[in-house]
């Protein structure tokens, strides 16, 4: 079926070379001479794309635009207007435009635009159906991710559904949530694990080095090319390539990664041909590509390009229902690797890890049992004593929060039996000392250590 175009542009004659060439092009277009006809042929029927001029004789393009995105959000808008103007450009783009020309209109420059417009809205209502099946699927079982909470469950959902697929996914996530589990596990889904899935962290490898590692080189490149050399977008080819960290790719290679993408061609460095290869691109980040973006360091074509199917990682804070399975689970696998039998973990030490804010998420919990583990004796459960030092303070404090809650004589109590323990400790178990320690009799000492079960700590 031909694309629909409207066309809303005061400018008669403009108006027909504009419909008259995208006709010929093959596309179904319709005019309107003001806003009010555009709407009115807006309320119709749905248009793939929209070709607004700024100025129109009864309301100004950009009020038309934002009520046509209202309308239709998935419409492709182009803004026409006489005066480019870096604010016009921003404020359309910010509409919801897709692009932005001035007139008069290169009509080879416009047909270029319009097509990769349409390919791109292919794209979205693609996701927009795969997003709108999805509801009805229940997660996929797979034995080593951990998804108890109906956040994670909804990404593995996510995950099944577009693995098979060939789109390219962007996955966001704080680091240590889990990002490269999911592009692993999307991979392992898609018809595409059988062939190589190849990780690469763009931020750990030397930025004059990226370049050979992706795309290869030849023999004789560069000094100390002595042999030719395949990049690992040619390794994964018929597999998937894992770009973590893309935010942190240089400027220049981005250029070649989007013609990666758009082509599916790479040139090793020092080749004079290009070799097609077919690779799905899965990327990764932590950063805000948008605001990287703005600051002109992540190239905005790019960014469209790899932002066709995104999968948000919710922090391990945010589904916190995680916690416990993640805790067995990780339990499980160091005991098994130290070769240790252990007793779980002391209430304490379960509370300390159920209440912690995790800002290194599912790797901190990971990392944490892991210590435990190893520190705790065989035979023993994990107690407080495993954790690291801000974990046990977090938990002192969370002593204190309850402290405030007290009734006083409790408060006083309480208040008096740790600094009496601190005291004992303090005097290596010798009551005459700590008795002066604490500035009371002997005999005042053994009375409370009987009254708070103190006494068998000599
Ligand atoms: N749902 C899960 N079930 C089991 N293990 C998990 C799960 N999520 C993460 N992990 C484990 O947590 C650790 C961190 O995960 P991963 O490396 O995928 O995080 P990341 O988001 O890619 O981190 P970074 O941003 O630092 O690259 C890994 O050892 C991984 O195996």
């Amino acid at each position: 079926m031909n694309s629909k175009i409207l066309i809303v542009e005061d400018d008669k004659p403009q108006a027909k070379i504009l419909g008259d060439y995208l006709r010929h092009k093959g596309f179904d277009v319709s005019c309107a001479l003001n806003a009010a006809e555009g709407k009115k042929l807006l309320e119709e029927r749905i248009f793939d794309l929209a070709i607004l001029d700024w100025k129109l004789p009864d309301e100004d393009g950009l009020s038309l635009l934002k009520w046509l995105k209202e309308k239709q959000p998935l419409t492709q808008v182009i803004m026409l207007t006489a005066f480019a103007t870096v604010e016009r450009a921003v404020e359309a783009i910010k509409g919801g435009a897709y692009h932005y020309l001035t007139k008069p209109v290169n009509l080879e420059e416009l047909i270029f635009i319009i097509e990769k417009a349409l390919k791109e809205l292919r794209l979205v209502r693609e996701v927009e159906k795969l997003r709108a099946q999805l509801k009805e699927l229940s997660p996929p079982d797979v034995p080593d991710i951990i998804a108890e909470s109906p956040k994670m469950k909804d990404t593995l959902r996510l995950v099944a559904k577009v693995a098979s697929t060939d789109a390219t996914v962007l996955i966001l996530g704080e680091s240590g949530t889990g990002k490269e589990v999911i592009a692993n596990l999307i991979h392992r889904l898609s018809p595409r694990q059988n062939a190589p899935f190849i990780k690469v962290n763009c931020a750990a490898i030397p930025e004059g080095l990226l370049e050979s590692e992706l795309f290869g080189h030849e023999k004789g490149a560069f000094t100390g090319a002595d042999k030719a050399k395949p990049g690992l977008f040619e390794m994964a080819d018929g597999g998937s390539i894992f770009l973590d960290e893309i935010g942190d790719m240089p400027l220049s290679l981005q250029a070649k990664l989007l013609r990666v993408l758009q082509e599916g061609l790479i040139r090793r460095i020092g080749a004079t041909k290009e070799t097609k290869v077919n690779v799905r691109i899965i990327t990764a980040t932590n950063k805000d590509l948008e605001t990287l973006v703005e600051e002109g360091r992540f190239r905005e074509d790019l960014f469209w390009r790899i932002n066709v199917f995104t999968i948000r990682i919710p922090p391990l804070r945010e589904r916190r229902e995680d916690i416990l399975p993640l805790t067995q689970y990780f339990l499980d696998k160091f005991s098994q690797k130290h070769q240790k039998t252990l007793q779980g973990f002391s209430r304490e030490a379960l509370d300390a890890l159920l209440s912690h804010h995790y800002p290194g998420n599912v790797r901190e919990l990971e990392n944490l049992i892991e210590r435990a583990v190893i520190l705790t004796e065989e035979g023993e459960a994990i107690t407080l004593e495993g954790f690291p030092l801000p974990m046990k303070l977090q938990n002192e404090k969370k002593k204190t929060d309850l402290f405030y809650t007290l009734p006083l004589p409790e408060a006083v109590s309480l208040l008096e039996k740790d600094r009496i323990k601190q005291a004992m400790e303090e005097a290596q178990g010798i009551k005459t000392r700590a008795a002066e320690l604490l500035g009371i009799s002997e005999r005042v000492l053994r009375y409370k250590l009987a009254k708070y079960g103190l006494a068998g700590e000599d």
